[in-house]
């Protein structure tokens, strides 16, 4: 059927490992088998059996000893150690796994890893060229959807995300579970980008006009300002993105070929 893998990303504490933990828990519950990867030198605490961990590769806290690196710089270092080891490290892991796995990776939170670094480019040119199908899912909490500079940086970002990337994207709100009134997000799932600009622009003054106008178009053009909202204590609402992703994936999309070669090559009970 294939290899797959998702890269999950998106700001710091915006919920990207409790993603990981509730989709292993939902896979679990429907029988089938993902394996998540912490490629995050600076996690401590795990929810999820770790399948294989970067911090066997090289840890934060000795980056930031060796090389008198503080938070930012140390996982920065990680990050490029990571990128230069990609053969022997990740190279090596991934010979336990074949054909028909899924794995998930955990990311880090800081975004710049996924604006101007390479590293996750390098990642996943290297996974692409091993065999595996990509998909980045980009996690933004829903505390991005109360303010609307907020919505549109975080949308920016998402942008420069699925450009520097250059994977299928599935873009989720997360932590929807903490809106009292779920309708509150309707209008931050399919969001109209111009109506949105022009509100930016009541709380940001003429000089920034065309500016605002500049990013809308920008928006539109990549037409990927729409977001899947994750409700971690709704079933459904996991049920529905892991289709979005297996879409994006094209996962199980040859087990239906085959189901329907099948149908074609059996003889009919009638006959
Ligand atoms: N209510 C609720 N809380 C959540 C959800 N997702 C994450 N949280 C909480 O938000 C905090 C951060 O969640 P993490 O899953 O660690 O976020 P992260 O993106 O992995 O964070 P970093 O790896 O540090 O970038 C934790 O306290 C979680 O319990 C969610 O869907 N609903
Ligand atoms: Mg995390």
């Amino acid at each position: 059927m294939g290899r797959f893998a998702q890269l999950v990303v998106g700001p710091a504490g915006c919920g990207k490992s409790t993603y990981c933990d509730h989709l292993r828990q939902h896979c679990e519950a429907v029988g089938r088998t993902v394996h998540i990867v912490n490629l995050d030198p600076a996690a401590e605490d795990f929810a999820y059996p770790v399948s294989f961990d970067v911090r066997d590769l090289i840890s934060l806290q000795d980056a930031m000893d060796e090389l008198k690196l503080g938070p930012n710089g140390g996982l920065l270092y990680c990050m490029e150690y990571l990128e230069d080891n990609l053969d022997d490290w990740l190279g090596e892991e991934l010979e336990s796994y074949g054909e028909d796995d899924y794995l998930v990776f955990d990311c880090p939170g800081q975004i710049e890893l996924y604006s101007h670094s390479t590293v996750f480019r390098s990642f996943s040119n290297y996974l692409k060229n091993a065999g595996w199908s990509m998909c980045a899912v980009y996690c933004l909490d829903v505390n991005f959807v109360t303010d609307i500079s907020k919505f549109i940086a975080g949308v920016l970002q998402a942008t420069a995300a699925m450009v520097q990337l250059e994977l299928a994207h599935v873009n989720v709100l997360t932590k929807v579970d903490l809106m009292e009134d779920k309708k509150q997000i309707e209008p931050y799932i399919y969001p109209e980008t111009k109506p949105m600009v022009a509100e930016l622009s009541r709380s940001t003054g003429p000089a920034f006009q065309r500016l605002n106008s500049l990013m809308a178009d920008l928006l539109d053009e990549y037409s990927m300002v729409s977001f899947l909202p994750l409700d971690i204590s709704d079933e459904e609402s996991m049920q529905e993105l892991l289709i979005h992703i297996d879409h994006a994936l094209q996962y199980g999309e040859d087990l239906e070929v085959d189901t329907r070669k099948m149908d074609q090559d059996m003889p009919d009970n009638d006959d």
